[in-house]
């Protein structure tokens, strides 16, 4: 389990940032949200973001699959999340996967700032591709915590997120009338079985 570092002195903390990552019901926001109750816990003053266009569940809260919630301020760009920040010591980030590439910058200006910034993403798109900023995120981020799902055909470690209905379009909202959590072999077996 990811433990936080902590910040000792008040006056000379530095920043960071961690990527929570992984397929679809991997226990990303569950994990996100633990660690920011923790933060509260600690008398922390924390600011949650996700992309205005995911309003699965509930337009503001962010939301897991087992029915965890956080109030959370939707945005329609990565950078409207500086204006909301000034003052806050830890920032978290939902569905990281869908924000604009500023997001980048935005991520790398808190930590600069001396901000703890908890970034949750999906890893791979539903064709097992890299997606969105999340691999640049990696990238700049101090701590990478990749988190996996159960495969719902064969029950091992799932790694995939498959689709199950037939549309190309990158970006589809949904849940598990969509999409299953798959392990790398019960994935290519659908790709297989679709192509033929
Ligand atoms: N195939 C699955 N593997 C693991 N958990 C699942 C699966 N399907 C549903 N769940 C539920 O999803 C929860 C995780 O939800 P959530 O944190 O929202 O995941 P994510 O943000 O990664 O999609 C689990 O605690 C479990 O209750
Ligand atoms: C794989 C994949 C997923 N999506 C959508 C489906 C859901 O609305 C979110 C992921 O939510 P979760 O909290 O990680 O379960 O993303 C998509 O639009 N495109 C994809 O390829
Ligand atoms: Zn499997």
């Amino acid at each position: 389990m990811f433990v936080e570092p902590s910040h000792t002195k008040q006056n000379q903390r530095t920043g960071w940032i961690e990527v929570i990552c992984g397929s679809m019901f991997s226990g990303k926001t569950e994990e996100l949200i633990r660690r920011l109750n923790r933060a509260i816990i600690a008398k922390q003053k924390i600011q949650i973001f996700k992309p205005a266009l995911d309003k699965r569940y509930h337009t503001q809260n962010i939301v897991s699959h087992n029915d965890n919630s956080i109030p959370s301020t939707p945005v329609g760009l990565a950078q409207e999340i500086l204006q909301y920040t000034n003052d806050c010591e830890v920032v978290g980030l939902d569905e990281a996967q869908f924000f604009d590439e500023s997001v980048i910058d935005v991520c790398e200006t808190l930590a600069n700032f001396g901000k703890r910034v908890i970034v949750a993403g999906l890893d791979m798109d539903y064709m097992g591709k890299p997606f969105g900023c999340m691999p640049q995120l990696m990238a700049i981020a101090e701590f990478i915590t990749k988190v996996h799902a159960v495969c719902m055909v064969c029950g091992e470690v799932a790694s995939h997120s498959y689709r199950l209905s037939p549309s190309g379009d990158r970006v589809l909202l949904g849940e598990a009338d969509l999409y299953e959590a798959r392990c790398r072999r019960c994935f290519n077996l659908g790709e297989l079985a679709e192509a033929q």
